[in-house]
């Protein structure tokens, strides 16, 4: 990114407030149960969407007014209307005005004119809500002129989006308009500088991805050091002071979150932690031996496995053998409580963390890989040892035992933002969290064009081997007709099993995961294209828009496949809105196997002896009851997250430790 991350013209505009932040909200189980249950509610009342109906028709009626002024003119009554907003005056709808030249401007510069819908969703994130808008209704273009009307009225404004080349896309995208308006916009990317960083944050419009926004304000946090208090903090860039000079965020002002589920519910699962290396001497010997202990151990006997809650646990006789193996040895393993802890984490790294699902190895390391995301995550690392566990698991360099300097969730860091929105293509059934947990209230947003995508079927096969042979040949039968088809894959490793399976049939494809090579903006591109075959892991899951190519619409558009069922449901969904995107025709399908690990996992006895019945309706049921039993688990990790994280702050509110 040329000019540190900057693109457009413009000098910043100056935040509001120097490093605006919201305090953490106060509230006890009463007040909980009570906003999750108004959130569940009020996501349901039509009211907030018929009045957002009313106004967006209203927004419509303006459009031919504008359509007949010249563009600078519309860029000098945007600022004036901008300004406008911020006053209350009665009778008149400044932001009906300001939203109907953005729409016009928008039009001009990008050939798209908003739909009504999308400008109801406009408005509705602009008044800091929740929008719920279906797989590829066009939530880019309806984040859109609610940000510019932000940045216009002097909101620093982040818009979040879940990895690097959403980011990139996104604010390219917008870059053109926000430019002839005079704003400027910033992208960050993982690799960045810090410098380049702050350059990106200091821009009217910064497009960012969740972790990346996350791990920056950590590092603000504890650049700040002594003066963390936030009226502190805002008095130190208020005075220009040391604190206030190497910060790289504006602090936190307006964001609007896409796919907002993915970020506010799946990923609040496991809190950031920003770490610095410690001491790498001893390190490689004293994992190599945890896990030389670990594999003495004996599954059942001497340790007990729970995949479902990811946890082992030492059984009394394995306590006792874990002492006897270790008796001659010296430091940690003499203490029981450290060597214990210790092979808790060997055995979980032997047993509970497998290379290709979990992580993979890169550059010489052990890098994470987000279940939901299907992408690497650079900057993260198991807690307790586990991470460098796995890397002696794996024979790379053990990278000693990270120092935490902060962490933070993402339910405490969101709410943190003077205002915040979102917006998701599945979020209805999760209103009641939304409200609860980040103060936001659900709207759905209903589609401009019906939807012509047809669920063609499902299909469980006993074994693996015989799912990827129905893959294939499934493939082969649409590659004959032309069609485009999108092969989704839980893991790299299945990615890269189903890549092989396809060779061998001789059908051509392209492989999208975490360890591709070729470029995900061509991979995209192509995908849509006649006869492409596209294996993806969950990187293509979502946001990903593939547009269709010359006569495949003819064809029947795209066909999705789906060959393993991901814990919550939410994630298939999003998987199959790649195809039948703006009314366009589309197929999607499932081929799995009931030995797959959801199954495996989260089945009850009693259906699992089902599996061999090979009936229909039980397998719908056994996907059913696993998915809503794996999203019961999710729950309960998050709420405890959240009790943990308050918590920890209220023992460490003094040592001035933590965020
Ligand atoms: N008003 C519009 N006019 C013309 N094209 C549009 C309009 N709105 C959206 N589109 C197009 O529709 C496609 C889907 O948009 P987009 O990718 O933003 O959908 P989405 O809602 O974000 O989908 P997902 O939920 O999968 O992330 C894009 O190709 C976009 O350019």
């Amino acid at each position: 990114m040329p000019d540190g991350g900057r693109l457009g013209f413009g000098a910043p505009r100056r935040a509001v407030s120097p490093y605006a932040e919201r305090a953490d909200p106060i509230d006890n189980a009463v007040d909980r149960i009570a906003e999750r249950w108004l959130g569940w509610a009020e996501a349901r009342w039509p009211l907030h969407r018929r009045r957002l109906a009313r106004r967006a028709a209203r927004i419509a009626a303006l459009e031919p007014r504008y359509a007949a002024l010249r563009s600078h003119q519309l860029v000098a009554l945007a600022h004036t209307l901008a300004r406008q907003t911020l006053r209350h005056t009665p009778g008149r709808d400044p932001l009906a005005h300001l939203l109907a030249v953005l729409a016009e401007l928008l039009f001009r510069t990008l050939g798209k004119r908003p739909y009504p819908v999308q400008l109801m969703g406009a408005m509705a994130l602009l008044e800091g809500r929740l929008v719920e808008m279906a797989t590829g209704e066009g939530k880019t273009i309806t984040g859109m002129p609610a940000a510019l009307a932000a940045a216009l009225r002097g909101e620093p404004v982040h818009v979040v989006t879940v990895n690097d080349y959403l980011a990139g896309r996104d604010g390219a995208e917008i870059a053109p308009l926000a430019e002839r308006l005079g704003l400027s916009v910033g992208i960050v990317e993982t690799e960045m500088d810090p410098a380049a960083r702050a350059a990106a944050y200091a821009c009217d419009l910064t497009y960012v991805s969740n972790a990346n926004v996350t791990f920056d304000y950590l590092r603000d946090r504890v650049a700040l050091g002594q003066a963390r208090g936030p009226a502190r903090a805002r008095l130190a860039s208020l005075i220009g002071g040391r604190a206030g000079a190497g910060l790289t965020l504006r602090g936190l002002g307006f964001a609007i979150v896409d796919e907002a589920d993915s970020v506010f519910i799946d990923e609040a699962r496991t809190p950031l932690i920003l770490s610095s290396s410690g001491d790498e001497a001893d390190a490689a010997r004293l994992y190599n031996t945890g896990l030389r202990l670990a594999r003495a151990l004996r599954a059942g006997a001497d340790f007990e496995l729970d995949e479902m809650r990811r946890s082992v646990t030492l059984t009394e006789a394995g306590k006792e053998r874990l002492a006897a193996e270790a008796a001659g040895l010296d430091g940690q393993w003499r203490v029981r409580l450290a060597r214990e802890e210790l092979v808790v984490q060997a055995l979980s790294a032997l047993h509970l963390f497998e290379l290709g699902r979990d992580y993979i190895v890169d550059d010489g390391g052990v890098q994470i890989v987000d279940e939901y995301s299907g992408r690497v995550m650079p900057d993260r690392t198991w807690q307790g040892g586990l991470h460098q566990m796995i890397e002696a698991k794996e024979g790379v360099e053990v990278t000693g035992r990270k120092v935490t300097l902060a962490s933070i969730t993402y339910q405490r860091f969101f709410r943190r933002y003077v205002r915040l929105a979102g917006m998701t293509g599945t979020g209805m059934e999760l209103a009641g969290e939304f409200r609860e947990t980040y103060g936001l209230v659900t709207v759905r947003i209903p589609r401009h064009r019906p939807l012509r995508r047809r669920h063609v079927g499902s299909r469980f096969f006993q074994t693996a081997a015989g799912r990827w042979r129905a893959v294939a040949a499934r493939v082969g039968q649409l590659a004959a007709q032309g069609r485009p088809v999108l092969i989704g894959t839980r893991s790299v490793e299945a990615s890269e099993h189903l890549s092989r399976v396809l060779d061998e049939a001789g059908l051509a494809h392209r492989v999208l995961n975490a360890r591709s090579d070729e470029a995900e903006a061509d991979i995209v591109a192509a995908a849509g294209q006649r006869g492409a075959v596209t294996v993806a892991t969950n990187v293509a899951g979502r946001g990903t828009d593939i547009a269709l190519g010359e006569g495949v619409r003819e064809l029947g558009g795209l066909h999705v496949i789906l060959t393993e069922y991901h814990e919550s449901s939410r994630i298939d969904r999003q998987l199959y809105g790649r195809a039948g995107r703006q009314g366009d025709p589309g197929t999607t399908e499932a081929i799995v196997s009931r030995e797959d690990e959801l199954f495996t996992r989260y089945t009850p006895r009693l259906l699992r002896l089902a599996r061999a019945a090979r009936m229909p309706l039980l397998d719908t049921l056994m996907r059913r009851t696993a998915q809503s039993r794996a999203e019961r688990e999710h729950a309960i990790t998050r709420r405890e997250q959240v009790r943990l994280d308050k918590q920890l702050e209220s023992s460490m509110a003094f040592a001035g430790q933590r965020e």
